[in-house]
C-alpha cells in the first residue's frame, strides 16, 4: 500500500487541520485547560477498582498515581510500511538531533521522543514534554511544524498507544473479510486498512515488472524488495499483486460515520465499504451466486472482526478528565446488554475458524469478562466460540491477565460477589430500580469441570504499567458454526423491566419512561422475530429488510412489522453508547475528528435521507474507452471495476474505482436496505477541455497509485533530481511558452513535446546524491502555455518540508504580475480579481505570456462570458469554461458526492490552485 505516500492519500481536504468547532474538539481543549483543576476523587470508583482488580498494597498507589497525570503524547506513522519508514526517518534523522540539544531551565536535558517498544518497526512514537510545551517554546518550532505538517496530510496519526493494540493482534493478513463494528472515528480502521494492504505496493511493482516486456512498458528501476518483506510478496497474489480482501468499516452514529469516512479516506483504497447500520442489527451482506452452484444464496462471512464497543471509558481518564466527576457504575451496567449484543452478533457473522477481538478502555469486568462470558453463553459454549491466549503477541507490552473473579458494583455503590446476594437482598429488602440493573450474566459464571472459559488469557493494560491509559482486549476464535440463543432463553443476559415501571405499564398501559431506566433506550427488549433474523444461517435477514424497507418508506412501518419495541430499535438512532459522551472516548476523536465536517445529507423530495447509490459502468462504455485510448491503459488493468454515484450510472463528474469483492458487494447488495455510506477511490474527474484528442478525464492523485504503472510511456514523465521536484513543489504552474520550459531541467523538453492533458510524473528512486530515496507517483497537467502539479498546498508544503526541509513559500504564476494584491488570489492567467468580481487582465506582459486563444486553436473553445473570455483553469491549465470557472473560483462543488461531503470545494480541495 501507500505507493508512493499513504496510499496516495494526498485527498486533502479544505477542512483538514482545523479545530472544525465540533462538540467533542470543545470538550477535549476544555479539558486540557481544566486537568489540573479537575478534583481527582472519586469515592465510588477508588472504592470499586481498589476491591476488583486485585492490586497489592505496592502497585496500588502507583496505578492511581498514574490515573491522575497527564498522558504522554503518542503518534503513529500511518500508510505503507515503506513510506511511513520515510517519514520516521525524517524524525530520527532530523528532528531527534536537536530536540535531544533543547535543555529544561534547570539544566536538565529535554526528553526526546522515543519508539513504544512493543509497537512494530518503531512505526509508533511517545513524548512526555507537553504538548503546549512543543507548540509553544521556539526550540521545538522546526518539530512542531513537522508534526503538524505530516498530520495534516495524513502521514502521522495521533493516537493514544493503547488504542493502536486491537488491530496488531488481530492477526490479520492481507486477502482477508474484515469488519470493523463500531469504528467512528477511525484510528483502528486505519490500522486495519493498512493491513488489508500489506505488501501490495511490492506486489504491484513485481507483477508489473514480470509483464513489462510483454506489455511494452518500462518498470520503474531501484525497486529492490527487502528480504523480510519477500514472504509478502507471495500472499495475496491473485489480482496481479492488487489486495483482494476488504475493510467494512462501520458506525451507528452517522455524523460519526463520516469522520470515519474522513480518516479512511486518506488511505485511497478502494477495499474499503464504509456502512451506517446499528452492530447488535447488522445486516448480513449478500455475495453474487457461485457458478458452479448459481441457485443457492452466498453471504459475506468475515475472517476477522474488530469489536472496540462503546464502553464507559474509564481508561481514560487521563485524557477525559471529567470522568474522575462524572463516573458512575451505572455508566456500565446500562451498556452490557448493548456490548454483549454486539459480540454475538460479530460472532454470527465470522467464518468457522475466524476471530473476533473484543476491546473496551474500561477497566470494568461488567463490560468486559462479564461481556465475554456472556457472549459464549448464548453462542453455545466453548465448543463453538473460544477465549485465544493473548501471551504471544506484543510480548515487550506489559499487561495483566484478565479477571477470573469480579463483584459488581450497583448505582448506589452496593458491591455484590454474585447473583444470589442480588437475590437475597431483594428477597429481605424488596427490590430498588438499581437492583433490578443487575442480571446473573454480569457476575463471574459457575463452570462444570472442564469447561471453565480461560480469562486470564484477556489482555489488561493498567495505566502505571507503562504510562498509558487503560485497556481490555479479548481474542475469540469461531469454532464451527451456531445458532445463537434468543436472549429471553438467557436469562442471564437480560435485565428484567424495573418493578417501578411495571407497576407503571399496568396502571397507566404505558411504555416505558426512558427517566427511569439507565439502561440503554436501544437495548430494549428484542422480539422473536428479532432474534430469529439475526440469528438465520442463510444471512437473510427480515428484520432489517423490514427496517429498512420502512425506512425507505414510512418509519411507522417498522412498528407494524416487527412489534412494539422495535420503533426504539431504529438504526437510525445512535445507541446509547454512542449518546454517552464517555463512551465515545473523545480523546480518540480529538485528533482525527479535527477539521472534519458531516456531510450534508442528501435529501429527496419528501425530505428523506439518501446515500447516492453506486453504479458500475460497463468496461466497453464509451467514456473509459476515451480514458484507456488517451493513457495507452494496459489490458492488465481491470475495466469492470469502475463505479458513480448518481442514479443514471453515467459518468458525470466522477469515476471511481473499487476493487472487485467491493464492486460484488456493492451491486449485489443494492436496493436491500443496507447503509452503504462510502465506498471507491476518485480515479478521474471530468474537466471541460475541448481539444482534439485531450482526454476530458484527469487522474485523481487518490487514484493515481493505483493506475499508474498501467498507464502507457505516451503519458509518462520521469523525473530523477530532487532540485527539478522542488521547483515544481514551489512554482506552480511553471510557464513552458517563450521557452520556459527551459527551466525545467531533466523534464523541460518531455514536458515541452508531451501533447496537452493530464499525464503521470514519475519520480523514480535511486542512489545517485541528487536522487530520491523513495518512489513517488504524482498527477501533472500539462496545458497550453504552462505545467502544473497536480497537488493540494499542504501536500506540496508538506513534500518541501519533508525532502528539503524547506518552508519556502509557495509561487503562483497563475497570479499575474502584482504579487502584493490579494485580489489577485484564486484567478487564472490574463483575469484579476478587482472587488470581489474577475475582469480581463489586461496587462501586457500576462497577454504575451498567455495570449488568449482564437477559438479553435490547439483545441480550445473560446466563448465569452461574464470574464470576458474562455480562460486556463487556474488549477490544471486546462481549457474550462465560465461557469466552470465560477465554480472554481468560489470553491463551489465540482466533483461528486464526497467533495460536498467534506466541503473541499471540488478542485480547490485537490490541487491547490485556489487558496
Ligand atoms: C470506542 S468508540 C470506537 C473507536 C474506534 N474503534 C477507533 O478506534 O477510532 C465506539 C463507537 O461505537 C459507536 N457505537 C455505539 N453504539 C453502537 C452500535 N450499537 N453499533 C455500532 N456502533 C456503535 C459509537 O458511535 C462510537 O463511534
Amino acid at each position: 500500500m501507500g505507493r508512493g505516500g499513504k496510499r496516495g492519500g494526498r485527498g486533502g481536504g479544505r477542512g483538514r487541520g482545523r479545530g472544525g468547532g465540533n462538540r467533542d474538539r470543545q470538550e477535549w481543549n476544555d479539558n486540557r485547560v481544566s486537568f489540573d483543576k479537575v478534583q481527582k476523587h472519586n469515592e465510588k470508583l477508588e472504592r470499586y477498582y481498589n476491591d476488583v482488580l486485585g492490586l497489592d498494597d505496592e502497585e496500588r498507589p502507583e496505578f492511581w498515581a498514574a490515573l491522575k497525570r497527564e498522558l504522554p503524547n503518542s503518534f503513529r506513522f500511518a500508510g505503507s510500511k515503506g513510506h511511513a519508514l520515510a517519514v520516521q526517518r525524517q524524525l530520527v534523522e532530523r528532528y531527534i538531533p536537536e530536540i535531544s540539544k533543547i535543555s529544561h531551565y534547570d539544566g536538565t536535558k529535554v526528553e526526546p521522543p522515543r519508539p513504544v517498544a512493543w509497537y512494530p518497526d518503531n512505526l509508533a512514537w511517545w513524548m512526555t514534554t507537553p504538548k503546549n510545551v512543543v507548540r509553544k517554546f521556539p526550540p521545538f518550532s522546526a518539530f512542531q511544524k513537522y508534526l503538524v505538517s505530516e498530520t495534516s496530510v495524513g502521514n502521522i496519526s495521533r493516537q493514544e498507544v493503547v488504542s493502536m493494540i486491537p488491530p496488531l493482534v488481530m492477526d490479520l493478513q492481507p486477502g482477508m473479510t474484515v469488519l470493523d463494528m463500531c469504528a467512528a472515528p477511525g484510528s483502528k480502521a486505519a490500522q486495519l486498512l493498512e493491513m488489508v494492504h500489506r505488501g501490495e505496493e511490492g506486489r504491484i511493482r513485481q507483477s508489473l515488472r514480470e509483464h513489462a516486456q510483454e506489455d511494452g512498458r518500462e518498470a520503474s528501476p531501484g525497486v529492490d524488495i527487502k528480504v523480510e518483506d519477500a514472504a509478502e510478496l507471495e500472499i495475496d497474489s491473485n489480482d496481479d499483486g492488487r489486495a483482494t480482501g476488504i475493510l467494512i468499516a462501520n458506525d451507528s452514529d452517522y455524523k460519526r460515520a463520516h469522520m470515519l469516512i474522513h480518516q479512511l479516506k486518506r488511505l485511497s483504497s478502494p477495499n474499503l465499504i464504509v456502512t451506517n447500520h446499528d452492530a447488535t442489527l447488522y445486516p448480513s451482506i449478500k455475495l453474487p451466486p457461485s457458478p458452479d452452484n448459481p441457485a443457492t444464496n452466498r453471504y459475506l462471512k468475515f475472517d476477522r472482526i474488530l469489536a472496540d464497543v462503546p464502553c464507559s471509558g474509564d481508561g481514560t481518564t487521563r485524557k477525559n478528565v471529567n470522568l474522575w466527576q462524572d463516573w458512575n457504575p451505572s455508566n456500565a451496567l446500562g451498556l452490557y446488554v448493548t456490548q454483549v449484543r454486539i459480540l454475538v452478533r460479530a460472532l454470527q457473522m465470522l467464518k468457522a475458524g475466524g476471530r473476533v477481538v473484543y476491546s473496551t478502555c474500561s477497566m470494568n469486568p461488567v463490560e468486559n469478562e462479564a461481556v465475554i462470558a456472556s457472549a459464549i453463553e448464548r453462542c453455545g459454549g466453548l465448543e463453538k466460540v473460544k477465549l485465544l491466549p493473548s501471551d504471544d503477541k506484543l510480548p515487550l507490552l506489559k499487561r495483566r491477565p484478565g479477571l477470573t473473579d469480579w463483584s459488581i458494583m450497583d448505582k448506589t455503590g452496593r458491591v455484590f460477589r454474585n447473583f444470589e446476594e442480588v437475590q437475597d437482598e431483594i428477597r429481605e429488602n424488596g427490590s430498588t430500580p438499581a437492583l433490578e440493573k443487575l442480571v446473573e450474566g454480569m457476575f463471574p459464571p459457575s463452570f462444570s469441570p472442564g469447561s471453565e472459559i480461560h480469562f486470564e488469557r484477556c489482555m489488561r493494560v493498567y495505566a502505571h504499567q507503562q504510562d498509558t491509559g487503560g485497556f481490555f482486549i479479548a481474542i475469540l476464535e469461531k469454532q464451527s458454526e451456531f445458532r445463537a440463543k434468543p436472549e429471553s432463553e438467557s436469562k442471564k443476559i437480560e435485565p428484567k423491566p424495573p418493578i417501578s415501571t411495571l407497576i407503571e405499564d399496568i396502571t397507566n398501559g404505558t411504555k416505558r419512561k426512558a427517566e427511569d431506566s439507565d439502561e440503554p433506550s436501544s437495548s430494549p427488549k428484542k422480539s422473536k422475530l428479532d432474534e430469529d433474523a439475526l440469528d438465520k444461517d442463510d444471512g437473510s435477514n427480515p428484520l432489517l429488510d423490514a427496517v429498512s424497507r420502512s425506512l425507505n418508506n414510512n418509519p411507522k412501518e417498522v412498528v407494524d412489522l416487527t412489534g412494539a419495541d422495535l420503533p426504539q430499535q431504529n438504526p437510525r438512532t445512535p445507541p446509547p453508547g454512542a449518546q454517552l459522551d464517555i463512551s465515545t472516548r473523545p480523546g480518540d476523536m480529538r485528533s482525527d475528528a479535527a477539521g472534519s465536517q458531516p456531510r450534508p445529507v442528501n435529501r429527496n423530495r419528501n425530505g428523506q435521507q439518501f446515500e447516492e447509490p453506486f453504479k458500475y459502468i460497463a468496461g466497453d462504455h464509451v467514456e473509459v474507452q476515451s480514458v484507456e485510448t488517451f493513457y495507452h491503459l494496459s489490458p492488465r488493468f481491470p475495466r469492470d471495476r469502475f463505479m458513480v454515484r448518481n442514479s443514471t450510472g453515467e459518468p458525470v463528474k466522477t469515476i471511481y474505482y473499487t476493487s472487485a469483492l467491493v464492486r460484488d458487494i456493492l451491486t449485489e447488495n443494492e436496493g436491500k436496505g443496507i447503509k452503504f455510506i462510502h465506498g471507491g477511490v476518485k480515479m478521474f474527474m471530468k474537466q471541460d477541455v475541448q481539444g482534439d484528442g485531450v482526454c476530458k478525464w484527469r487522474i485523481q492523485s487518490e487514484g493515481m497509485p493505483i493506475l499508474e504503472g498501467y498507464v502507457g510511456e505516451e503519458r509518462v514523465v520521469r523525473l530523477y533530481k530532487k532540485e527539478t521536484f522542488r521547483k515544481l513543489l514551489i512554482e506552480m504552474f511553471p510557464k513552458l511558452s517563450d521557452e520556459g520550459w527551459k527551466d525545467l531541467d531533466e523534464i523541460g523538453e518531455r514536458v515541452n513535446n508531451i501533447p496537452m492533458g493530464c499525464c503521470v510524473l514519475r519520480i523514480e528512486a535511486s542512489d545517485t546524491e541528487d536522487g530520491f530515496s523513495e518512489r513517488m507517483v504524482l498527477p501533472l497537467w500539462r496545458s497550453l502555455f504552462s505545467l502544473n502539479l497536480m497537488l493540494a498546498k499542504e501536500d506540496r508544503t508538506a513534500m518541501l518540508l519533508r525532502i528539503f526541509n524547506d518552508t519556502t513559500p509557495l509561487v503562483n504564476n497563475s497570479k499575474g504580475n502584482n504579487p502584493k494584491s490579494e485580489e489577485k488570489k484564486d484567478v487564472a492567467p490574463g483575469f484579476k480579481k478587482e472587488d470581489g468580481e474577475i475582469k480581463v487582465d489586461v496587462n501586457p506582459s500576462i497577454a504575451a505570456a498567455a495570449p488568449i486563444p482564437e477559438a479553435g486553436s490547439e483545441g480550445l473553445e473560446v466563448k465569452p462570458g461574464p470574464y470576458g473570455a474562455l480562460v486556463a483553469d487556474s488549477n490544471s491549465g486546462a481549457a474550462v469554461n465560465d461557469v466552470k470557472m465560477e465554480a472554481i473560483i468560489k470553491g463551489e462543488d465540482t466533483g461528486g458526492p464526497e467533495q460536498q461531503l467534506n466541503g473541499t470545494g471540488g478542485i480547490e480541495g485537490q490541487l491547490g490552485g485556489v487558496s
